[in-house]
């Protein structure tokens, strides 16, 4: 039933920085109260519980249309609802590519029917003023190895001149081809290391930094990037970054045990480069933590370091992986919550999203902290049916709640497939506020 009015009652609440015993009311879709003493229709037993905010995940592929036999929306965004995650941002290297404006509405088309959770659709380099238009979230991920400095150039001014925040994957093409072809007859994994090494994350993040004042990083995977990062804050650029699971949790050292299952971009790196990534996460110089959920089949990644596909998924296991590290006492809990909604939130511009507050949209992820339990691929939602953090302890939360609907609890997906709504990007939202006068 909709505009239901729910109470969550007797849980630890997220609210301000800090856990707080509170009920938090719900009245429709957004959060009406918080604590004591509300009367509802419904009442969810929050007893023993932690609630959180709703996780954001600015940066998933879910491969539909065109690659759906590996992920589609109602796979990739079940996924996301069974690991706490309420809200999405779509990457456009789709097929078609989402680069103008009959492959975005295509995709608007596809993910309005099939998403259980609310999204945002990135445009790519292409017609950027039509993407704008149309509603698009941010011009990204740009490769910086598919473009010239002058095309580069161009695409960061028109993003900028629409009002779009451009979101870059930062890799030099000249420094990866000139450590990759002396290796090109190896076949160790561990060698697609050094054929993309942190040299060809820094000089891309230089390039760019050279190019605008206003970028967001993806994946950010070395300790010399995120000098870069820090040393651009210093000087005022407007620069955001994310780092990805997989550049914390794992190293080269684990090409070992999982081989070219752990291919990626970029790929993975060193202990000091994982030690830098969480010194900067716990500072809050990285901003947000973000999946780069890029599933292929087993039987894609089954092949030579060179020819398999890069990418892993991990949309369903970030928060609860995080949730653990902060357990471990890797980071706390207010550092992973900044970085998983708030942040994700404020960067994309999802004004109703990413806290929990009276009049914010009541997306809440309800942990049971006694819940720890292994990964296990067949317990997982994706497409791509495999998951590197295969027998990890993790945390999924028992509820996952999107404006105001319980859209996923004890392992149920409970939501419709269409539920999920799309979140217009700033220059949509814009036309709308003048269009309502
Ligand atoms: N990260 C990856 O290794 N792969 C991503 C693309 C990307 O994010 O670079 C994918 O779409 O498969
Ligand atoms: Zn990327
Ligand atoms: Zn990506």
């Amino acid at each position: 039933m909709t505009g239901m009015d729910r109470v969550v009652k007797g849980g630890r609440v997220y609210v301000d920085g800090r856990l707080q015993n509170l009920d938090v009311w719900i009245k429709g879709r957004k959060i009406a109260g918080l604590g004591g003493g509300h009367q509802a229709e419904e009442t969810i037993d929050g007893r023993g519980m932690i609630v959180l905010p709703g996780a954001i995940d600015i940066h998933v592929h879910f491969r539909d249309p065109g690659y759906t036999f590996k992920e589609d929306w109602e796979t990739g965004s079940t996924s996301a609802a069974a690991g706490g995650v309420t809200a999405v941002v779509d990457q456009p290297n789709t097929n078609p590519p989402t680069v103008d404006g009959p492959s975005y509405r295509m995709k608007l088309e596809i993910a309005e029917r099939r998403s259980v959770v609310d999204f945002c659709l990135n445009g790519g380099p292409g017609q950027v003023k039509r993407l704008a238009e149309l509603g698009a979230s941010a011009i990204g991920e740009i490769f910086t190895y598919d473009h010239g400095e002058e095309e580069l150039r161009k695409i960061l001014a028109e993003t900028a001149k629409a009002g779009l925040l451009p979101t870059v994957h930062a890799e030099d093409p000249d420094v990866i081809r000139e450590n990759s072809e002396p290796l090109r007859d190896g076949r160790e994994p561990q060698l697609y290391s050094f054929a993309r090494p942190n040299l060809a994350e820094s000089k891309a993040i230089d390039s760019i930094l050279g190019m605008t004042d206003r970028v967001h990083i993806c994946h950010l995977s070395t300790s010399e990037g995120l000098d870069r990062l820090r040393a651009a804050k210093g000087r005022g650029k407007k620069v955001t970054c994310e780092v990805a699971p997989h550049h914390i949790l794992f190293t080269k050292r684990d090409w070992r045990r999982q081989g070219t299952f752990l291919k990626m971009n970029p790929p993975l790196r060193d202990f000091r480069d994982r030690d830098a990534l969480w010194e900067g996460l716990r500072k809050g110089e990285v901003d947000a933590i973000a999946s780069d959920h890029a599933p292929h089949l087993p039987e894609e990644k089954r092949d030579e370091i060179w020819d398999a596909p890069p990418g892993v998924p991990g949309v369903e296991t970030m928060l609860p992986l995080m949730l653990m590290a902060v357990r471990s006492n890797l980071i706390s809990l207010d550092r992973v919550v900044d970085a998983l909604s708030r942040r994700p939130a404020e960067i994309f511009g999802l004004s109703s999203k990413g806290r929990i507050g009276v009049g914010m949209d009541a997306d809440l992820a309800i942990i049971d902290p006694r819940d720890a339990c292994d990964i296990r691929a067949d317990r997982l939602h994706s497409g791509a049916e495999w998951t590197p953090y295969e027998g990890r302890r993790a945390l999924f939360p028992k509820i996952t709640m999107i404006r105001g609907e319980v859209v996923f609890a004890d392992g149920e997906l409970l939501a419709k497939p269409g539920f999920g709504r799309n979140l217009p990007g700033p220059r949509l939202l814009k036309a709308e506020k003048r269009s309502e006068g």
